[in-house]
Formats: structure tokens, C-alpha cells, sequence
């Protein structure tokens, strides 16, 4: 378990985190995620001890850490850039954490082959990290956070610098490490599709708060604002309220459609719109569209949906939500 209690970082007269108190359960993956400058990084750092706390305290596994220092906490960390050591090979760099602390030469060689495996590089043990491509690098630094068996392990963007494809396999490949070593890990990210894919639990942060904590289940489905529902993946304006894309339904039939949507508590009632565009993704085809009060939107169908509709630029159609238990007020004080 690692807590956070009450957390306050300013810079100058600007607060990073203002009073932020978490807890991230033992053997979780949990994400921090949140927008660029929402202050996911100084509160990985304040818990990786790289960052001094204003005020507010951090626990790990039950021992308050706040006044030790990051080699003390029991921490392993991967950043964004790797800094490896250069002229060390793959398998001196694995090792280090354990060299330094002058383990015994067999029991380095057995953890080091044991990690290497874990990571994929039992081939490349012998390169130097460039002779390594970035995906490379990045597994080899987390064998490396891994060797001295830490108690947490700490990410920021750890998958930043790297192209979507590679990203994406490495992000499913984290996933099955983590379920192999169950370590306590902590993974700072500003990509919510990321952070849906490989955490368990979601912590999303927003101007040096957290905004809600969830498994991404809930929070995808039952955001606790706004500020979440938008930042979870894309939502539309049906009738002043938001509906996420997919749970927007068309009609070419308008009295079929009002009468469905009788049985839709709360819903904003049926929309006429005009279809603009129908942009085919793959499975599903968005089709963006005009209301007739002029504000545009974009609802997300089935390929199959779409094709019995047979809808072309030009077409009126009648839009209404499918469900409202997503929906929430609009603030319209947030610019979306
Ligand atoms: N050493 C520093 N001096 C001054 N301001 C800082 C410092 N470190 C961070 N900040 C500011 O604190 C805010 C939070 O930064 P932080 O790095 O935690 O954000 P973040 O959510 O991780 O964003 P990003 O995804 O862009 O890294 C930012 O506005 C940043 O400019």
C-alpha cells in the first residue's frame, strides 16, 4: 500500500499539488492520469522521494517515508528517456542495483537471467543499450528498476518516446508482467486509452487535484464530472447534455424515434440533425452531424447499424440518447 496524505507542492505562487491524499493499494497497477501540467509527476516524484512535499506525508508498505531518501524507500523507477549506462552492456546494467550492494556473484547471475527472461532480452545481454531499439531500452530499464526487488514500482511515461505501435505492444506486455510479479506499480500517463488498457485502478488528476479514483469500468461509465467524462474519451453535446458517441442512436423515422425515447428517463429528447460526413473506422462508422440548432456532433455506430441506415451527407435524421445513466450537466465552464 502506498498512501498519500494530504500532499501540497507549490512552485513559486504556483500549486502543483494542492492537498492531494491517495491511496494505492498493494499489487495494484494504478494510473495517474490528467492532462499536461495536472501535476501526475510531482506527485509520482514526492512518492518516489525525488520531490520535497510542501506539506502532506507519503507511507509505503506501512512506513512513513516522507523524510527518506529515493534509495531508501524501497522504490524502482523508470522515466520517460532512459539514462543508461552507456558502456555497460544490457546484462552490467541489469545487475547494477545488485553489484552495488555487493550481492554475492551467483545469486546477481541467477536474478539477472531470471529478469531477462521476464523482460524478453535473454538474447541481447551482451549489447549495449545502442545497440537497442527504444522498446528495447525501455524493458531493460525495467528489469533494472526490478532487480533490487523494490517494493513499488514507479513509471512516468515510461512509453513516451516511443512510436503508437511499440507503445501499444509494451503497454500489453507491462500487463503481463505485472501479473507475473504483482509488484505495487504506480504509471503516469496522459493517455486515457493507455491507461484503460493496462491499469487496474485510475486516479485522474486535474490542476493539482485528484478529480476521481476508480477501476476504469467506473470511471469510463460512471464519471463522477464532467471534467472525467471528457477526459475518459469523447463525448458529444446532445441538447445541452453529454452522451458519449456510441450511445447515440439515429433514426430516419422521427415518431419512432420520439416514442422510443419515451422510456429514456432524463434524456435530452430527440434531436434533428443533418448528416454531414460518415467517416468509416474499421468496425464502426462515425457519422458527424448538424443539428438543426447548429451545433455539431458526432454519433458512433455499428458497421451494420450504419449500412442499414444507409445514411449520406444531406440525409435528416433523428438522434437520441440510447441511455442517460452517462449523461451528465453540461458546465459551461469548461471548454470542451
Ligand atoms: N521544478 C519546477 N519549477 C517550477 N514549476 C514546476 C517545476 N516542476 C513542475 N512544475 C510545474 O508544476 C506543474 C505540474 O507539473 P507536473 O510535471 O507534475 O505535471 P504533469 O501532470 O506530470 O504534466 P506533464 O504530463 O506535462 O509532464 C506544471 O505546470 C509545471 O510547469
Amino acid at each position: 500500500m502506498i498512501t498519500v496524505s494530504g500532499a501540497r507542492k507549490s512552485y513559486g505562487d504556483f500549486t502543483a499539488l494542492d492537498d492531494v491524499s491517495l491511496e494505492i493499494p498493494p499489487g495494484s497497477l494504478t494510473a495517474l492520469l490528467g492532462p499536461s501540467g495536472s501535476g501526475k509527476s510531482t506527485l509520482l516524484r514526492a512518492i518516489a522521494g525525488l520531490e520535497t512535499l510542501d506539506s502532506g506525508r507519503v507511507a509505503i508498505a506501512g512506513v512513513d517515508v516522507t523524510g527518506l531518501p529515493p534509495q531508501k524507500r524501497g522504490i524502482g523507477f523508470v522515466f520517460q528517456h532512459y539514462a543508461a549506462f552507456k558502456h555497460m552492456t544490457v546484462r552490467d546494467n541489469v545487475a547494477f542495483g545488485l553489484t552495488i550492494r555487493r550481492k554475492p556473484k551467483a545469486q546477481v547471475r541467477a536474478k539477472v537471467d531470471e529478469l531477462l527472461e521476464i523482460v524478453g532480452l535473454e538474447g541481447f545481454q551482451h549489447r549495449y543499450p545502442s545497440q537497442l531499439s527504444g522498446g528495447q531500452r525501455q524493458r531493460m530499464a525495467l528489469a533494472r528498476a526490478l532487480a533490487v526487488d523494490p517494493e513499488v514500482l514507479l513509471l512516468d511515461e515510461p512509453f513516451g518516446a516511443l512510436d503508437a505501435k511499440v507503445r501499444a505492444d509494451l503497454r500489453r506486455w507491462l500487463r503481463r508482467l505485472h501479473d507475473e510479479v504483482h509488484v505495487t506499480t504506480v504509471l503516469v500517463t496522459h493517455d486515457q486509452e493507455e491507461a484503460l488498457d493496462v491499469a487496474d485502478r485510475i486516479a485522474v488528476l486535474n490542476k493539482g487535484g485528484i478529480e476521481q479514483v476508480g477501476n476504469p469500468v467506473d470511471l469510463y461509465d460512471r464519471p463522477a464530472n464532467d471534467f472525467v467524462m471528457s477526459f475518459l474519451g469523447s463525448v458529444a453535446r446532445l441538447g445541452g447534455l453529454l452522451v458519449r458517441p456510441h450511445d447515440i442512436e439515429l433514426s430516419r423515422d422521427r415518431a419512432a424515434a420520439v416514442a422510443a425515447d419515451r422510456s429514456v428517463p432524463g434524456s435530452p429528447g430527440v434531436i434533428d440533425a443533418v448528416v454531414e460526413r460518415v467517416v468509416r473506422l474499421g468496425f464502426e462508422v462515425r457519422v458527424e452531424l448538424r443539428a438543426h440548432t447548429g451545433e455539431r456532433f458526432a454519433a458512433q455506430l455499428t458497421r451494420a447499424e450504419a449500412d442499414a441506415l444507409a445514411l449520406r451527407p444531406g440525409d435528416e435524421v433523428h438522434a437520441r440518447a440510447r441511455q442517460t445513466q452517462d449523461v451528465l450537466e453540461v458546465d459551461p465552464a469548461l471548454a470542451i
